[in-house]
């Protein structure tokens, strides 16, 4: 299959500080994750999250990230923050993920039973989904982990767009890119210093690295 000059979708996670924001829009970054799920050292306030959100360029999405909050602290982020997508990493189901209105992504656990069901039926349990993102942590664990999980287990035939995520790095994307051909891919720890601080240079290489593979021409 010949491919090049696809655009390979770009989302920064778990970002805490404003001029991370600002800093990940001028390099081009498609979306921005905030992080309000329990027991996260990336997890934010509300509050911290409306200043992020307000250091948002145009054109840029805005996620909300939650494994297993209460309903109502789900609400309120929307209602705080109106991101323009939410992505869910816990055991939520289709009906919980869709009640806000809000577009959704379903985080799947490739280290979970859940990630062999054939695709068919990753779809039918999750009918409104607006794609799903495939992420490196087992059931019950939590994403941000880091790790890779093996690219080759994301199910053939998806029917909706996919976001390749888990411990994705500027030294591996370009591999990761050409060998899934996803949507989007999704990083976290690869761009950071420690835990929630963004490193700009690491930032800035992944961008390169992403545009290199979406450069490429496959044969
Ligand atoms: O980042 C967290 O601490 C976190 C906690 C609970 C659920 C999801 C969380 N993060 C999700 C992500 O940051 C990304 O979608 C993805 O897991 C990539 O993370 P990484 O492997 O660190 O690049």
């Amino acid at each position: 299959m010949k491919r090049t000059l696809f655009r390979t979708r770009i989302k920064f996670c778990g970002l805490t500080r404003p001029g991370d924001v600002r800093l990940a829009c001028e390099l081009g970054a498609d979306a921005i994750g905030f992080v309000f799920a329990h027991g996260s050292s990336r997890r934010i306030a509300p509050a911290e999250a409306r200043a992020m959100r307000q250091a948002l360029a145009p054109m840029v999405d805005s996620v909300a990230l939650f494994s297993d909050n209460p309903a109502d602290e789900v609400r309120e982020v929307v209602r705080q923050i109106r991101p323009s997508l939410l992505q869910f990493h816990g055991s939520e189901d289709d009906a919980f993920c869709r009640a806000s209105g809000v577009p959704y992504l379903k985080a799947i656990a490739m280290g979970s039973p859940i990630a062999n069901e054939h695709p068919a039926a990753l779809q039918q349990q999750y009918p409104s989904a607006a794609g799903f993102l495939f992420d490196s942590h087992g059931a019950g664990g939590s994403g941000g982990s880091g790790k890779v999980f093996d690219w080759s287990r994301i199910p053939a035939g998806v029917q909706k767009p996919f976001v390749l995520a888990g411990g994705l790095t500027a030294d591996n994307v370009f591999d990761a890119i050409i060998a899934t051909m996803p949507w989007a891919v999704d990083v976290s720890s690869g761009i950071e210093s420690a835990p929630g601080l963004k490193d700009g240079d690491r930032m800035r290489r992944f961008v390169e690295q992403v545009r290199r593979a979406d450069c490429h021409v496959l044969d």
